[in-house]
C-alpha cells in the first residue's frame, strides 16, 4: 500500500467543511518500537480547529501515532521515530525541540482518567505553574477559566478545596480536560477519551469535544466509529502500521475510495 499525503480540500470535501489552515503536518513518519515496525510512512495534513479522528482495528497504530504528536514515547528506550511530524513548520521529532516547549503546545488527554492525588484547585493550577509564574488573583481565573471551557465550572465551583479523587469517572475526565486546556495548548490530544464513561458522560464529552474545537485542534482516538462520525471533522484510517485513507469524516463513512476502508466501517472486518 503506497501511503500518501492527504490534505481534505477537494471540491467535495470544501462542499461540507470550509477549508482549513494545516495544524500539523506528517511527513514519511515510520516508528519502531524495539525493532518492531509500528508506523509506516504516514503523511497527513491535520487541519486546524477541526476534529480528526484516527480509527482501525486493534493494533494498527492509533495511539501510536496520537503518542507521537507529543513525543511521549521519547522517554521510553528502543523506541524510535523518524521522518518529520511540523508544528507551525517545526519538527517536533528533532531531540533540539524543547520538550516543554512541546508539552505548552499539545496537550493530552488519556482513555483513564488519571486526576493528581490532590484538590480540584490543584489539579489545575498544577501544570500552568510548571510553566507560568502567575499571581493568586489570575491563577484563580485561569483555573475557572479552564473549569468553564471543560464544562465542569458548575458542578465543582463550591468545591474546589476537596479532592479531585471524589468525583464521578465523567467529571474526572473533564478535570483532566480542563487541566489540558488551562496551559492554553494548541493542539489538544484525545486517547479514546469516553471509553471508561457511561452513554450520559459519554455525551457531554462529545458536546464538549464540539465547543473545544472552536480554540484547539483536537486529534481523537476512537474505537467507537459512531462517535468518530458524530464528533470528526476529518478521519484516518489506519490498519497494520499504514494510513490507508484519510479525508472528509462524511466522505470516509459514505463513499470511502479504498475497499479496505469500507470493509472496516461496514463491519466486515476488525
Ligand atoms: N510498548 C510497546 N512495545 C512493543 N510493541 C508495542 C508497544 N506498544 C504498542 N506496540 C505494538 O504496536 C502496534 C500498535 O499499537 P497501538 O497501541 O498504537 O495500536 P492501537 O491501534 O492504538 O490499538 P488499540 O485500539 O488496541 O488500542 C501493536 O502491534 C502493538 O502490539
Amino acid at each position: 500500500m503506497t501511503s500518501f499525503a492527504a490534505t481534505p480540500t477537494t471540491t467535495a470535501d470544501a462542499q461540507t467543511t470550509t477549508a482549513s489552515r494545516t495544524r500539523i503536518q506528517v511527513r514519511g513518519l515510520d516508528f519502531h518500537y524495539n525493532g518492531f515496525h509500528a508506523l509506516k510512512q504516514i503523511s497527513m495534513d491535520i487541519p486546524e480547529r477541526k476534529v480528526t479522528a484516527i480509527i482501525g482495528p486493534s493494533g494498527c497504530g492509533k495511539s501510536t501515532l496520537l503518542r507521537v504528536f507529543n513525543r511521549i514515547y521519547a522517554i521510553y528506550p528502543g523506541l524510535t521515530a523518524s521522518g518529520e511530524v511540523l508544528l507551525d513548520g517545526e519538527n517536533i521529532l528533532d531531540p533540539r525541540y524543547s520538550m516543554n516547549r512541546l508539552r505548552s503546545k499539545v496537550g493530552m488527554v488519556f482513555q483513564k482518567p488519571v486526576p493528581f492525588p490532590m484538590t480540584i484547585y490543584e489539579n489545575i493550577a498544577y501544570g500552568i505553574r510548571h510553566h507560568e509564574k502567575l499571581k493568586r488573583k489570575a491563577m484563580d481565573e485561569r483555573v475557572e477559566e479552564a473549569l468553564r471551557s471543560a464544562a465542569l465550572w458548575d458542578e465543582v465551583k463550591d468545591k474546589l478545596k476537596q479532592s479531585a479523587l471524589g468525583l464521578s469517572g465523567g467529571q474526572q475526565q473533564r478535570l483532566c480536560i480542563a487541566r489540558g486546556i488551562a496551559l492554553k495548548p494548541e493542539v489538544l490530544l484525545l486517547d479514546e477519551p469516553t471509553s471508561a464513561l457511561d452513554p450520559i458522560a459519554t455525551g457531554r464529552i462529545e458536546q464538549l469535544i464540539e465547543e473545544l474545537k472552536k480554540t484547539f485542534t483536537i486529534v481523537i482516538v476512537t474505537h467507537n466509529m459512531q462517535q468518530a462520525a458524530r464528533v470528526s471533522d476529518h478521519t484516518a484510517f489506519m490498519y497494520m502500521g499504514e494510513l490507508i485513507e484519510f479525508g472528509n469524516t462524511e466522505k470516509i463513512f459514505t463513499k470511502p475510495d479504498k475497499k479496505q476502508t469500507e470493509d472496516y466501517i461496514t463491519g466486515r472486518f476488525g
